[in-house]
């Protein structure tokens, strides 16, 4: 990332102030005014815009949010991995104290499988299909803690008992093609789990599995984070996942956080009217007949925002106002942030 504060407008100083009066102190992770952009011969696509969050130690964090709303970004800007020609050009990231931004590659390398773990959504790509089992999830404990080849082995067995894959002993001989699919993800979890890390982040872990994986593989996590005091991020375009799961949520739309705070205070009486449109879409398993409210019109180009509150072009109770003026997220209720200019639009 660049340097910052040479380049802060007043505009940026303010979103610092307000970010910062958003979010506590005593937080594991605390990402403040993050921005990450991909800039390309043609335009510069802004993915992340200004985020800001806490995760504070054994919270459960939900982003959620539609396809393309800076969600996966969010999670890789968070260990600095975002992908060329992606760039964090913003913000900060502070992990148990330490800026993770301006730390040497090496360090963040030392933090990244140890003290913050990630898993995504497809382990069969992130799983190496030419080694078994075993040895991946044992790696982590070969890298950070330098155990022995058949140390490492001992303890991924362990580890694959741990996140309930039964004979563990036969199967970490195993190559992944020869696991399910569900099978694959508590591997993946396994790995993640070697080094008893502080932070998991964890994106759309569950979008490739079926419905009966899926919550075991989220009962697994909930599981891990009561034993072990972990705290998670959940990236999911699933409100599902974060009413199961979650203890806090931000609801993403075009790069930004437009709503933050307690997940039952939120689903219960949400305030931004994107977050109204994504609880309204969520079929009601109760109701004889469903009665599902799309939100109308689609994500906007993000290297092309539209003047004033992103939602506005597809937000059913935008005034002119909405068009010209940035909404700032502003405190709507205990741990309850929105960003509409309107105080409980409806
Ligand atoms: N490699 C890339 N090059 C250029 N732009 C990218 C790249 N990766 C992501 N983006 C931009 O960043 C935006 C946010 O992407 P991101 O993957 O974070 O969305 P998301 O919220 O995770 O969506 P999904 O639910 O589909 O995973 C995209 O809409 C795209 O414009
Ligand atoms: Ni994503």
């Amino acid at each position: 990332m660049s340097d910052a504060q040479t380049t802060l407008s007043d505009a940026d100083i303010d979103a610092e102030t307000e970010a910062a009066q958003v979010c506590s102190d005593d937080s594991l992770l605390s990402v403040r005014n993050l921005q990450t952009r991909f800039q390309t011969a043609g335009e510069t696509v802004q993915a992340v815009d200004g985020v800001s969050f806490d995760i504070a130690e054994g919270e459960i964090l939900g982003i959620v949010g539609e396809s393309g709303c800076g969600k996966s970004v969010t999670s890789l800007s968070l260990m600095d991995i975002v992908p060329e020609p992606g760039e964090v050009h913003g913000g900060t990231v502070r992990f148990d104290g330490e800026d993770i931004l301006t730390k040497s590659p090496e360090e963040k390398r030392q933090l990244r499988g140890n003290r913050v773990s990630m898993v995504f959504q497809e382990p069969a790509k992130a799983l190496n299909p030419v080694f078994d089992i075993g040895w991946q999830v044992g790696e982590p404990l070969r890298v950070h803690e330098n155990l022995t080849k058949s140390a490492s082995r001992a303890k991924a067995v362990e580890l694959m008992r741990r996140v309930g894959i039964p004979s563990p002993e036969e199967r970490v001989d195993d190559y992944p093609h020869e696991f399910s699919g569900g099978m694959r993800q508590r591997a993946m979890l396994a790995m993640a789990l070697a080094c008893t890390p502080d932070l998991l982040i964890a994106d759309e872990p569950t979008t490739a599995l079926d419905v009966t994986i899926e919550a075991q593989i989220l009962d697994l996590i909930q599981e891990l984070n009561v034993q072990t005091s972990m705290s998670v991020l959940i990236v999911t375009h699933d409100l599902g996942v974060v009413a199961e799961v979650c203890d806090r949520v931000a609801v993403m739309y075009a790069g930004r956080v437009v709503e933050y705070g307690d997940v039952e205070d939120i689903f219960a009486n949400p305030q931004h009217p994107y977050t109204k449109g994504l609880i309204d879409c969520v079929p009601d398993p109760t109701a004889d007949e469903q009665s599902l409210e799309a939100i109308s019109g689609t994500v906007p180009n993000l290297a092309d925002t539209p003047e004033g509150c992103n939602f506005a072009p597809r937000c059913p109770h935008a005034t002119d106002e909405c068009r010209q003026i940035d909404p700032r997220m502003r405190a709507v209720g205990d741990d309850h942030y929105s960003a509409c200019l309107w105080e409980d639009p409806s």
